[in-house]
């Protein structure tokens, strides 16, 4: 097996972002369809350095989440000199977490397989610090990256996607310290080829993988890969076993290297208009909802099929009514602020996005509507697959809290983002109105804790490390 030298040990640090699907729950299961993904500007970090332990006779990768109680992963790395599959095995195994596991397997057995894993392998201890907008914090005005007393696995989510962010960071971390592949944020097709095979691994299941397609490229219209080209990794085997081994590493490189047709064009919330994320704290299973959703649609016949049928098409107006109001911001600046301007104190609830008294005409106003009618739509044909599957996707207190948004100024819409059900809202409002919406006042609100989060449209990046070491 070849191997290469290890690039100079530097100091690395990359960042991912969280994920709101806007449009496309369910649908995007399907390659067929698109979905609009935002990214958020709540990030995942990873530090990379190299382990100080003095120990040369092992090779050890340890993760530690320094803001988690537990939280330090390690895992000793071995590499059959035979096949060259790489072993790792948790140090205690009492200490799980699947997505630091999955991700160390995947990528030194990829670097493996491609004669670019250094040997001996170095040790590397990589630190992750996570924003506090990932899980529900006791109370406002906490430090930037706030420590919880409770292991990471029992501290409440949000739902902005973590291990799909975490999955991407670490990734991204061996992939630049070990690999001898170029500068990981100029090779996203490698980087999420890797990233979604690692993160199915650790979920044991095939998802669409917007989550982890969002946190490596950022904010895109996205269509997923066909689900078979990662059911036919094998699973990892845990002895060693040379056939076993070699097939894996096989296939798992012929698998990365081929071409998975995903669709991943950039895309963003216009100019002047803002993505608002409402938590409710209510929490959904998604994948007991997807079973429901599925079956609805294999048993509810022609109805079903309409249904289903319809919302992809109002999926795609909203996409294409999104782009159309991205393209006019750029080739028609001026007359998008004006119209941005005329905007005012109604929301989309009662007769449309009213404006100061001026039909908003032309190219602008039409696509403002088209969006605005997109988002009734979608909401109009979730509801009747709620009724239908009895998944709770929009449920009736969430119907009443989006249709109460309608009425506050300045709001195109509002839906349960990705899957739906109780735990959040997610709302398209011009940026002039963010204030007044969050400080509405209606009882309705009272259990909607805003987010302090924003559409921010980069994925994968990478960061100057010394600025948060001192947060470690
Ligand atoms: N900051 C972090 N540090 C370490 N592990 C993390 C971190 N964030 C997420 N994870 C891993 O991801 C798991 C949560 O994944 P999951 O339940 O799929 O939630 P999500 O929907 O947020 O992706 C955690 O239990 C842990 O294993
Ligand atoms: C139903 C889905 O299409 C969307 C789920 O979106 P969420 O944003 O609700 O995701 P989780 O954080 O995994 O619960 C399933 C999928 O696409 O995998």
């Amino acid at each position: 097996m070849p191997s290469s030298t290890l690039p100079v040990a530097e100091r690395y640090c990359f960042s991912a972002p969280g994920k709101a699907l806007f449009a496309g729950g369910y649908l995007v299961l399907y390659p067929e369809n698109s979905s609009f993904v935002t990214a958020l500007s709540a990030r995942i970090y990873a530090l990379i350095s190299p382990s100080q332990s003095l120990d040369t006779t092992r090779s050890t990768v340890t993760v530690l989440s320094p803001q988690f109680a537990e939280g330090e992963w390690s895992y000793n790395i071995s590499r059959s000199s035979t096949t060259g599959f790489v072993t790792v095995s948790a140090v205690n195994l009492s200490r799980k977490n699947p997505f630091a596991q999955a991700a160390v397997t995947t990528i030194l057995n990829y670097l493996s397989a491609t004669g670019n894993l250094p040997m001996p392998i170095p040790s590397l201890t990589i630190n992750i610090l996570s924003d506090n907008a990932y899980h529900s914090q006791p109370h406002d005005n906490v430090p930037r990256f706030n420590t919880h007393s409770q292991a990471i696995s029992a501290v409440p989510k949000t739902g902005l996607g973590s291990s799909a962010a975490l999955t991407t960071v670490l990734t991204a971390a061996l992939l630049s310290y070990y690999g001898n592949v170029g500068r990981v944020t100029e090779n996203k097709r490698l980087l999420h080829n890797l990233a979604q095979i690692a993160h199915c691994t650790a979920q044991g299941k095939v998802g669409s993988g917007f989550d982890v397609a969002c946190a490596v490229y950022g904010s895109i219209v996205y269509q997923r890969f066909l689900p078979s080209i990662i059911s036919a990794i094998p699973v990892v085997p845990n002895e060693l076993d040379d056939a076993k081994g070699s097939e894996y590493l096989h296939v798992l490189k012929n698998t990365i290297e081929s071409n998975w047709n995903v669709g991943t064009a950039a895309c963003a919330i216009p100019p002047r208009l803002r993505l608002l994320m409402g938590d409710i704290s209510g929490g959904s299973e998604t994948p007991a909802m997807v079973q429901m959703v599925q079956q609805w649609r294999r048993e509810g016949g022609a109805d079903a099929e309409s249904t289903w049928t319809s919302l992809g098409k109002a999926n795609q107006s909203l996409i294409s009514a999104m782009i159309g109001l991205q393209g006019e911001s750029e080739s028609n600046p001026k007359e998008y602020a004006a119209v941005m301007d005329q905007i005012i104190d109604s929301g989309a609830g009662t007769s449309g996005i009213k404006t100061l008294g001026v039909e908003i005409g032309g190219k602008i106003g039409g696509l403002i509507q088209q969006a605005v009618d997109s988002i009734t739509e979608i909401r109009h044909h979730l509801r009747a697959i709620t009724k239908g599957s009895g998944a709770q996707i929009e449920p009736e207190q969430q119907t009443r809290l989006l249709d109460a948004c309608n009425e506050l100024p300045g709001v195109f819409g509002g839906v349960v983002p990705g899957a739906g059900g109780y735990d959040a809202i997610c709302l398209l409002v011009t940026e002039a109105s963010v204030d007044r919406v969050v400080n509405a006042t209606n009882d309705i609100f009272a259990n909607v804790k805003w987010l302090e989060l924003r559409e921010e449209s980069v994925g994968l990046r990478e960061e100057a490390f010394p600025t948060l070491a001192e947060y470690l």
